[in-house]
This record gives structure tokens, C-alpha cells and sequence, in this order.
């Protein structure tokens, strides 16, 4: 897992590896810049002229650190700085009068500079201390890296692409678009987060000299990003004297006249999840439906016509019987009974229960459902349908999906999935884990189906929550990354990312 902070929180990690670890600020300064001038090195070829440009914060001395490591290498420099140079912060005006000896510390207007494809800008304009939308001269300068970029010029970016809100992941407008960013000490949420994930282009986390004991850890309120070795780490390979009954029995609730193949879709998830037996309970004029897709699934037939309700209660009790855990949703039936059904059901269950799609849009209608469940919950819904559970309209969710994904899964106490590019999960301590993994060639429809019975099949086979959780997503993501790596994201199915799965278990040997 890794670490990731806010500006807030990056600020006193600062200022303890001063006080506390004696690693003063031009020192840390100096390293960041010398990474800085490493990844801008990386970018360019033989004739390319480097441009740098410098704010007036400490995110600007970066940049003056950088243009002297490159013209030391014997590289040409075009310094930019922008804002009043009278208000450069001590550390900065120090490496100002530091390119001096050298000759390259009279700034050119950015007006008068021109990158062309194969030069290479180094953004060092606003990093951490960015706090409102740029204006004037700085938001031309950042106009003029747009531009520069549009060109063919390479931008490396000095902790974050100047106009990108730390936090939010949100851009200002302007902000800059970059091919690598290089940010110092731990990465940041708004780097994590779309759209600013995209806009760092390729991240790179570098050690300054802060130590991670640097970080005050806040409990409740950590957020971490997902690493493949904690996803392969949470499933264990798998013993030579197993059968099918070690592997867990998952019961998916799902399918109706026209959705069958969801309710085909989940339980393939579950299957190439790894659950050693999976059962579908359907309404019986399509259970024959669903397991022509799958000769591996059972059917369980709910005689019964209609939305599912409570009259459908005994036989679902029934097919829950010596099951590990139970995926309601995809697809069901739905009407004014089902949110009924569905209390009765999760509070006499006591297995795990992930509540996807449909399920969801029911128990919306009472969240008290979710508090009289007796065993633990995790529900996965899409942002749609999580504006449904929230009230909240889907644009300002999308702008606040950390803290509404944190909120829901503490008020709640269930584990939340907000699906999504970068997924979260949110665990109702109040951590929150980013998923790094997925592509876009996964909006279509399914997904969601497969990604709900992989979840299931996790925690059938003992995994607990969040791990389940996040390492569900994660290997759902992987699968489709891999088949798109060969294939191409446009054909990419949902039932390709079930299949996927394997691709992912052969590279973890699980
Ligand atoms: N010890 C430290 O604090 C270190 C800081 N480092 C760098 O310093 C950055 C943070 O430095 P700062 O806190 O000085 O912040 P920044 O350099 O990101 O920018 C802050 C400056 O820009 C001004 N500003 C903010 N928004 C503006 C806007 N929209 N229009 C015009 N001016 C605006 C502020 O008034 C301030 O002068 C980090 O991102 C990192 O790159 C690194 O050098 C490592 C050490
Ligand atoms: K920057």
C-alpha cells in the first residue's frame, strides 16, 4: 500500500523532517531537484533545449535546482520565471543567485520562448501551495506549456502539474498537462484521482530524505493506493489436499425475463474468481437461461412470478443454507416488496453479502436495511447509483468521491466499493483504499456483474473485508488491462474480463 497525503498533511511532514530528523528545506530542496532534472534528462534527446519554469514558491526553487544539475550536464537552459521576483521565497532566491556563476540566471518573458517537439519544459510553476484558479501571468505561462506541449515538447512536472488541486484531483483552468510527473516524498490525492491521475501522465514518487515517521498517520481519515503485491499477497496459493468445499460455496441472487445473462455474468465472476461451488437462485423461467452459459452453476428455481418479495423470503433462507456468501443484485426482479425482502433476508443471514446494481436501487429506498444486516455488508454501486443512495446528484459526488464514498461506509458501517475510474473502497473505519487498475475500455455494460461475483467468490474462499474488497477490484481491473494490452479497449466485454481472470492468476501463480 501506498501512502497517499494532502497538501495539509505533506506541509507538516515538511516541517517535521526539519524539527524533528534534521533535514532542513534546501536541503530536501535540492534533492527534489536533482530527481526533477533526472526525469526532464529522460525526456529529451541529443539537441534538445530545456526550458524551466519557475513560480514564486518553493515548487519554483525545484525548478532552479533543476536548470543547474542540467546546464552542469552540459545541456542548454532557458530559465522562465514567473511572478514578482522580489517575493521569491528565501530557499528559492538562494538557488536564483546559485545559477549566477553559470550565466543561464536572467529569466526570459515566456512570450518570447519558443519548445518545439523534441525540447523539454520543466513545470515547476505551482506545486503543493497552489490555492485558487491561476490568473494573469500565471495563467499565460501555463497557456504557453499548453501550447509548447501541443507542439511536440515534452512538460516533466515538479510534484504536481501546476493548476492541479492537490486534494480534489480537480484542475483549475488553466492547468498543465504532463508527461511525467515527479513528486516528492509521498504521492498526493489529487495525483490519484481523476481527472489529475491523468493529467501527471506517468507518476514517479521520489525520496527526498523525508522519512515515512515524518507522517502524522490520522486515523479515519488515511487514504492508500492499491499495490499488485498486496492484491497477489492476499491470495494464498493454494494446497495440494483441497477439494471444492475449501474454496467456499457462493449463492448469487440474481437475473430475471430479459437480465439472465447478469445473473450468467456474476456467477462467472465467481467462477474464475476461484469459489469452489456457485449457485445461482432465479426466477425459474430463467434458470435454464443462465446455466446455458455456465454448466458449472447450480440453479436454484424461486417458483414464485414477479419483483421479488417477501413471499420469495423461505426459499431464498433456504438456498442460503450452508452458503459462504451471498451476491444479491444483478438483475433481479424489482419492485415495491424488494427492499422488504431484502432486510428480512440480511438480518436473519449471517454470512457475508455483497449488494450490487438492483439491490442497491431497493435498499436506497431505507437504509435501515443495512443496519439490521447481520453479517458483514459490501456494496458496489456505480456513481449512479450511488447518488441514489446518497441524495447526493452524481456530478457533486463525482468532486467529493473520497469523502462521500468515507461518509457513506462510516455512517453505514458497510464496506463501499464506488466504482468508477480509480474505484475506491471505503472501509467503515474510515480508510480508504484508490484502485489503480481498470481502463476505459471497460465501460460497458457487465462489468459490474462480473466485478460483484469475483467479490463474492474472494470471500467465499476466507478473504475478509476490505482486503476481499480491494483485491476484487484490483484483479478485475488487472484482467481487463491485460486482454486490452493484446486486444484493444473498444471490443473489450465483460465476459472477456471474467475469462480474463486467469491471465491474472497465472501472472500472480495463484
Ligand atoms: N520543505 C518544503 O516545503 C519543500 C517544498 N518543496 C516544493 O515546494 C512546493 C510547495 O511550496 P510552496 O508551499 O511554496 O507552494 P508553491 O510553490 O506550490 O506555490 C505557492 C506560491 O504560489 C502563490 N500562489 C498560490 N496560488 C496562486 C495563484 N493561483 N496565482 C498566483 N500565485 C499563487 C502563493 O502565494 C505562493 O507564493 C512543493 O510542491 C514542492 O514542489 C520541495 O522543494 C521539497 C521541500
Ligand atoms: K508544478
Amino acid at each position: 500500500m501506498r501512502r497517499v497525503l494532502t497538501a495539509a498533511r505533506m506541509r507538516a511532514a515538511d516541517q517535521a523532517a526539519e524539527s524533528r530528523f534534521g533535514m532542513p528545506s534546501p536541503l530536501l530542496m535540492e534533492n527534489a531537484g536533482r530527481w526533477l532534472a533526472d526525469a526532464a534528462r529522460e525526456l529529451g534527446s541529443p539537441g534538445s533545449r530545456y526550458v524551466v519554469v519557475c513560480g514564486p514558491g518553493n515548487n519554483g526553487g525545484d525548478g532552479l535546482v533543476a536548470a543547474r544539475f542540467l546546464h552542469i550536464s552540459g545541456l542548454p537552459v532557458t530559465l522562465v520565471l514567473v511572478g514578482d521576483r522580489a517575493k521569491l521565497t528565501p530557499e528559492s532566491q538562494r538557488n536564483l543567485h546559485a545559477l549566477e556563476p553559470y550565466g543561464i540566471h536572467k529569466p526570459q518573458p515566456p512570450g518570447t520562448v519558443e519548445a518545439r517537439a523534441g525540447d523539454v519544459v520543466v513545470d515547476a510553476l505551482f506545486g503543493t501551495g497552489l490555492t485558487r484558479a491561476p490568473a494573469g501571468e500565471f495563467a499565460e505561462a501555463i497557456q504557453h506549456m499548453l501550447r509548447w506541449r501541443a507542439a511536440g515538447a515534452k512538460v516533466v512536472a515538479a510534484d504536481l502539474p501546476s493548476g492541479l488541486h492537490t486534494d480534489t484531483g480537480e484542475p483549475f483552468s488553466p492547468c498543465v498537462e504532463a508527461d511525467i510527473t515527479v513528486t516528492f516524498g509521498f504521492l498526493k490525492q489529487g495525483q490519484v484521482l481523476e481527472p489529475g491521475a491523468t493529467l501527471c501522465g506517468d507518476l514517479r514518487c521520489v525520496d527526498i530524505g523525508i522519512p515515512s515517521e515524518a507522517v502524522t498517520p490520522q486515523a479515519g481519515r488515511e487514504l492508500y493506493v492499491v499495490e499488485e503485491s498486496d492484491a497477489r499477497g492476499a491470495i494464498a496459493p493454494r494446497r495440494s489436499d483441497t477439494h471444492k468445499g475449501s474454496y467456499g460455496h457462493v449463492l448469487v441472487v440474481a437475473g430475471s425475463h430479459g437480465k439472465s445473462g447478469a445473473a450468467a455474468m456474476s456467477a462467472l465472476g465467481a467462477l474464475r474468481g476461484g469459489a469452489g461451488l456457485v449457485t445461482v437462485a432465479t426466477r425459474s423461467e430463467v434458470v435454464e437461461s443462465v446455466l446455458g452459459h455456465a454448466p458449472e452453476v447450480m440453479g436454484w428455481p424461486l417458483e414464485n412470478r414477479g419483483p421479488l418479495g417477501l413471499k420469495d423470503l423461505e426459499p431464498l433462507l433456504e438456498a442460503a443454507e450452508k452458503k459462504d456468501v451471498l451476491v444479491i443484485g444483478p438483475g433481479i426482479p424489482r419492485g415495491d416488496e424488494t427492499m422488504k425482502l431484502l432486510g428480512e433476508l440480511l438480518s436473519r443471514v449471517d454470512v457475508p453479502a455483497v449488494l450490487d446494481a438492483d439491490a442497491l436501487n431497493a435498499v436506497a429506498t431505507d437504509l435501515e436495511v443495512l443496519r439490521r444486516a447481520k453479517g458483514p455488508l459490501v456494496l458496489t454501486p456505480h456513481p449512479g447509483e450511488m447518488s441514489r443512495l446518497t441524495g447526493v446528484p452524481t456530478k457533486d459526488l463525482q468532486k467529493a468521491r473520497v469523502e462521500v464514498a468515507r461518509d457513506f461506509a462510516s455512517t453505514h458501517e458497510v464496506t463501499l466499493v464506488l466504482k468508477g475510474a480509480r474505484t475506491l473502497i471505503a472501509h467503515p473505519d474510515g480508510t480508504v483504499y484508490v484502485n489503480p487498475t481498470g481502463n476505459p475500455g471497460m465501460a460497458t455494460g457487465g462489468m459490474g456483474d462480473v466485478l460483484s461475483g469475483v467479490l463474492g467468490a474472494l470471500l467465499a474462499q476466507g478473504l475478509k473485508l476490505p482486503e476481499a474488497a480491494w483485491t476484487a477490484v484490483y484483479a478485475h481491473g488487472l484482467s481487463a488491462d491485460l486482454m486490452v494490452a493484446r486486444r484493444g479497449q473498444l471490443g473489450l466485454i465483460a465476459t472477456d474480463v471474467a475469462k480474463g481472470l486467469c491471465n491474472v492468476w497465472t501472472r500472480w501463480n495463484r
